[in-house]
């Protein structure tokens, strides 16, 4: 999603990442693309089960990198993680504003 270009507002590209990929999640969904991944979740025969089994694997892998000290690998997959989890919000009708508003009560 990267352009390469700073934004005209001065901020890096990847203010508004999880935004952006977002958009293309709540794109994916509308459109379902066939040679989409993520339209695949959404039409997949095991249903919501498809992506909730994606954030148990992902977390897995989450929890050995992060045993192994391997940064690389953690990012990577906090990115898969971040990604399924933002295909589920749409999934359940929710926005990424949702986890944002959740979190900014937080503070
Ligand atoms: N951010 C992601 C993203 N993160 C993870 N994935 C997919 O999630 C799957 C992860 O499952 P696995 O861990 O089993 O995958 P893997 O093949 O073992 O690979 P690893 O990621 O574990 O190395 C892979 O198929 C990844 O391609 C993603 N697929 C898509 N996106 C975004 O969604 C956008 C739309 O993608 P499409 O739906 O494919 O058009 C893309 O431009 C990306 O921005």
């Amino acid at each position: 999603m990267s352009t390469g270009e700073a934004p005209p507002d001065g901020g890096t590209d990847t203010d508004d990442v999880l935004d952006e990929l977002f958009a293309v999640i709540e794109s994916r969904k509308a459109e379902l693309p066939e040679d989409s991944y993520t339209a695949s979740l959404f039409t997949h025969e095991k249903g919501e089960n498809a992506v909730l089994e994606k954030l148990g694997e992902e977390s897995t892998e989450l929890l050995l990198a992060a045993k192994d000290d391997d940064r690389e690998e953690l990012a990577h997959e906090a990115a898969d993680l971040v990604y399924h989890l933002l295909v589920l919000l749409a999934m359940k009708e929710m926005d990424v504003a949702d986890l944002r508003a959740e979190l900014a009560e937080r503070r």
